[in-house]
């Protein structure tokens, strides 16, 4: 595992991280697989022997160390093959509303890969009852309300993409919690606009764009995905900061990036969290949301991620609020109920700083 925790500054960040333990939160960009948690995939791995991943929590943790972005496709695929059956889908969806909870994640969409699942045998009508049976059971039991974005995995080509599209916009099989759609994936050798046809189609269906684009690109994959896949938001958009005018334009359009700092690190994207450009967004005005993408496996979580952004954005309280709230905003969530989080995000804050 890459050491990429945020070295603690003493008793700032151990109060800033109280804090962000009881910030009610959004995450936008955090995916179903790759928040399969140790506890959960060493169950998986011992249900099926044949598989390479580690049954042990600890031999998992290098297991989960990355050489390169490649490297990380090759292990995320590993745990892919791990989810067999609807009650692994099942038991997964659940435990990772769980885990969002826990950190007071009050809503989230999560990405789903439906291609790579059906693909490996799980019969999608089984497949979406399985998710939308635990997205339903967490709702009740935890008040966390997930939505779904399905991704096509571009690597996989337009056989993936039509698979994909087709199960994001049949209405005889579209999951009623599906709100967005995106495009995963390694971006080395996959060009955005052979997508197009699809997110048309995703868009026509009335679901939101939401492609990754400028994670192990340059930013000229973000502008295709903002002119061919007319995406609201991005996910990652890392190298932007390469182009002054691309900035400027996401600034001026209000188009979120969907920052994820640690798996930059993780997969190689950016060398070091000093050098990531985070801090260049927030001079350009643009606005960031603070994700964990695949939490377990980078060795964080979505608190730790906005303690990261706290020490690379110099925020306190107030800021980190801000950040919580740019999340709310940017989601996909009815207006009443981004109101109610933005309250609460307020109330939460207004109460710890009187204490
Ligand atoms: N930071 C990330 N950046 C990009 N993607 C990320 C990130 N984290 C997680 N993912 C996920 O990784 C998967 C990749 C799957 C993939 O490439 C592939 C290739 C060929 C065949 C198949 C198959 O299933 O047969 C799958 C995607 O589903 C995507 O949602
Ligand atoms: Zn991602």
């Amino acid at each position: 595992m890459t050491d990429t925790s945020v070295p603690a500054a003493g008793t700032a960040d151990r109060d800033l991280r109280a804090f962000i333990a009881g910030l009610p939160k959004a995450e936008l960009h955090v995916h179903h697989v790759g928040s399969a948690s140790p506890r959960i995939v060493s169950e998986l791995a011992a249900r099926h022997p044949d598989s390479k991943v580690p049954t042990d929590a600890e031999a998992l943790v290098d297991y989960f160390t990355f050489t390169d972005f490649a490297h990380f496709i090759e292990v995320y695929l590993s745990v892919v093959d791990l989810i067999r059956t609807p009650e692994d889908v099942r038991l997964l969806t659940f435990e990772v509303a769980r885990d969002l909870a826990r950190q007071q994640v009050r809503y989230a969409e999560l990405t789903i890969t439906p291609f790579s699942s059906t693909r490996r045998g799980i019969e999608e009508r089984a497949f979406m009852d399985a998710i939308e049976d635990a997205r339903k059971a967490a709702e009740a039991e935890f008040g966390t309300v997930l939505r779904w974005c399905f991704d096509i995995p571009g690597e996989a080509g337009l056989e993936a993409a039509e698979e994909t599209t087709r199960l994001a916009t049949e209405d005889r099989i579209r999951p009623e919690g599906l709100v967005s759609f995106g495009l995963g994936g390694p971006e080395i050798g996959v060009p955005r606009p052979q997508f197009k046809p699809y997110f048309d189609r995703a868009i026509a269906a009335g679901l939101r764009s939401v492609p990754h684009a400028g994670e192990t690109t340059g930013p000229e994959t973000v502008w295709d995905a903002l002119n061919e896949l007319r995406a609201e938001r991005i996910g990652h958009g890392t190298s932007s900061a390469q182009d002054p005018k691309l900035l400027a334009h996401l600034a001026e359009h209000r188009i979120p990036l969907e920052v994820c700092p640690t798996s930059n690190i993780a997969t190689r994207a950016v060398r070091t969290l000093e050098e990531h450009p985070i801090r260049e967004f927030a001079r350009a005005g643009v606005v960031v949301t603070i994700n964990s993408d695949d939490p377990p496996m980078f060795g964080t979580d979505l608190n730790n991620e906005y303690a990261v952004a706290a020490r690379l954005l110099e925020l306190d309280e107030r800021g980190l609020a801000g950040l919580a709230k740019n999340a709310v905003e940017a989601s996909f969530l009815d207006a009443a109920g981004k109101a109610r989080i933005a309250q609460e995000i307020d109330a939460y804050t207004t109460t710890w700083l009187a204490r």
